[in-house]
């Protein structure tokens, strides 16, 4: 972990939070930077897409001319909420392309308006104690390919996965004062 560089989009959404929380999972050791376009991201070992308005943080990826960028990235990418809608493979709205990094089929704003948002106590693969999640208009996987791994699935689908170094999850670990995921996606990078 020590060294390492992330970068946190910060075009929308709860950036200031991501970036909190990987200071602070970092231990001091590495160095957290704000990325807005492509030579912001170059040099990066991990790069975390926030949640927030996925409409709208596509828009703003290509209008920053990242979206070549962020698909051509080496390093780990951990999607959360909005970002998980981001990097799917599939999902179900055509106002936007996602960027088919991690392979798994997104569905937007799953959970329906009388629960837009809630909290669970959530087993995740890898985690020895539950994990405190909130989720606000969350999506879910309704689907995962072959190479990605299910860390937590909830009846209404999967809410976290692993594929490679990259992590996607339907609710917001950078709001729950927890770095345990945090950790175990510096620690696969
Ligand atoms: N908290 C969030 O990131 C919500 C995501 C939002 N519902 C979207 O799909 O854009």
């Amino acid at each position: 972990m020590a060294g390492k560089k992330v970068g946190v989009l910060a075009v929308q959404g709860d950036v200031s939070e991501h970036v909190r929380a990987f200071v602070d999972a970092l231990g001091g050791e590495g160095e957290v930077v704000e990325v807005r376009s492509a030579a912001d991201l170059a040099g990066c070992d991990a790069f975390a897409i926030p949640g927030g308005e996925s409409t709208t943080i596509a828009r703003l990826i290509g209008e920053n001319g990242l979206r070549e960028a962020i698909r051509s990235f080496t390093g780990g990418i951990f999607a959360t909420c909005a970002g998980m809608v981001i990097v799917a493979a599939t999902i179900n709205d055509t106002r936007f392309a996602p960027l088919g990094i991690v392979d798994i089929t997104v569905e937007r704003n799953a959970f329906g308006r009388q629960k837009d948002s809630f909290e669970a106590d959530l087993e995740v693969l890898g985690l020895e104690d539950p994990f405190h999640a909130v989720f606000i208009r969350a999506p879910v996987a309704a689907a995962a390919g072959p190479g990605v791994e299910v860390l937590s699935r909830i009846p209404q689908g999967i809410v976290a996965v692993r594929q490679g170094k990259h992590m996607a999850l339907s609710f917001h670990p950078e709001l729950s004062g927890d770095l345990r995921l945090h950790r175990m996606f510096l620690a696969g990078l």
